[in-house]
């Protein structure tokens, strides 16, 4: 590599912008560069760095693994709802997403991601055929003060024919797969937390305010020179009633302690699981009961790391607040009545803040 190039992104902002955002590059390309020291821009403030000091050693404290294999059990219940109570975040294992989605769901991110930049370039704000098709790098690059050393694919299911006419060939396929056949685990895992807040049917406007949409992301987590000093993703809450993660092998995700203080639990990659993270809008919707998990991603300096959320939502046009079963038996609103499509829409016009996208919904 010159070394000269580093140096010229350095100086010159707009032509690192050039290269990864305007020529399709994104992060893995410059990671491929060769790049002895991370670009100025990807420099994040003291303060939204991970440090060792920040960690909680796994023997103190991890998030829960729960054993899906049994859902009716009541103790499977009661797990799943303590831990979307205590933590907004746990494992699954033995589900019913077979090992080889997985797998495949792993092989095609890389096959997207190891395309050529023209190619996925394709697939930009500016030149794919629809909104609800982006590759992009980092979270909101206009909004941010400071990059993320990450790429990614996001793509919300619209119907079949725009999937088959927008959708990237090359992992089409395998990401439909994986929404489909995670569907049963995310019924098990909607209807537990529901018979948790004493609501006993989903029945069609719940069924559309717990699960309307879907957006799966592919996320690659390209090698970086100084991956102290900046951040795979920043912290933020998702905006989803439940995340469905699949993650590789590599680690690098951290979820809140539920102290209060700033300290992060790792999230250890366990073969064949899948992480569940709760999302605003399942906290809006119970009032609080259940808490959306602030988490966040650290940049790795040896290894390339991918990982695959399916975000479950309302529908765009759903008002979301707390459920009226809830409010039924006395509780006081803490959340009021907001579009669901203006509250993804505030969260997407800003940086990633942590969890503060919900005051966007909360009572005065
Ligand atoms: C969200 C809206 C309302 C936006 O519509 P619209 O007003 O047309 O806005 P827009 O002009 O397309 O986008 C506005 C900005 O949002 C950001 N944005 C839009 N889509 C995306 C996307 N997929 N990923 C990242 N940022 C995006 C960009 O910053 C846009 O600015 P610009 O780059 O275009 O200048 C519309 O697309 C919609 O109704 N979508 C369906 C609802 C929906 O998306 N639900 C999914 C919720 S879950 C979800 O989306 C979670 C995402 C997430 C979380 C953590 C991460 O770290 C991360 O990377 C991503
Ligand atoms: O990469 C991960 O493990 C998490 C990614 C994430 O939080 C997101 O895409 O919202
Ligand atoms: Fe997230």
């Amino acid at each position: 590599m010159a070394p000269n190039i580093a140096d010229q992104f350095n100086v010159d902002s707009s032509a690192l912008t050039d290269f990864v955002i305007n020529q399709g590059n994104g992060v893995k390309g410059l990671s491929e560069l060769g790049l002895k020291a991370l670009p100025k821009p990807y420099i994040q403030p003291e303060s939204e760095r991970m440090c060792m000091s920040k960690i909680i050693p796994q023997h103190k404290e991890s998030i829960p693994i729960i054993d899906l294999s049994n859902p009716a059990e009541p103790t499977v219940a009661k797990a799943v709802c303590d831990a979307a109570e205590k933590w907004g975040s746990f494992q699954i294992v033995n589900h019913d997403v077979p090992f080889e989605v997985l797998e495949r769901i792993q092989e095609a991110t890389h096959h997207f991601h190891g395309l050529p930049a023209e190619e996925k370039h394709k697939y930009s704000k500016e030149n794919s055929g629809t909104i609800n098709v982006r590759f992009g790098t980092s979270f909101s690059p206009k909004a941010e003060k400071s990059l993320e050393w990450k790429d990614f694919l996001s793509l919300f299911y619209v119907s079949e024919e725009e999937t088959a006419k927008y959708w990237p060939p090359v992992c089409r396929d395998q990401v439909l797969e994986y929404m489909r056949s995670s569907e049963v685990v995310i019924k098990q895992l909607l209807q537990i937390l529901m018979n948790g807040l004493n609501v006993k049917e989903i029945d069609e406007t719940k069924k559309s305010l717990l699960m309307g949409s879907v957006r799966t992301n592919l996320n690659y987590y390209p090698i970086c020179p100084n991956p102290e000093l900046t951040v795979g993703v920043g912290r933020h809450s998702d905006v989803s009633t439940l995340t469905i993660l699949f993650q590789d092998d590599i680690g690098g995700l951290y979820v809140k302690g539920n102290q209060g203080e700033d300290s992060w639990i790792h999230v250890p990659p366990i073969k064949g699981s899948l992480v569940i993270n709760v999302g605003d809008a399942l906290q809006i919707l119970s009032n609080g009961r259940y808490r959306s998990v602030e988490h966040r991603v650290v940049a790795n300096g040896t290894n390339n790391r991918i990982s695959v959320p399916i975000f479950v939502n309302p529908r765009p046009n759903d008002i979301i607040g707390p459920l009226p079963e809830i409010l039924e038996i006395g509780e006081k609103p803490i959340y009021k009545n907001v579009l669901y499509s203006d509250y993804v829409r505030h969260f997407y016009r800003k940086a990633h803040d942590g969890k503060k996208t919900l005051a966007y919904a909360a009572v005065a």
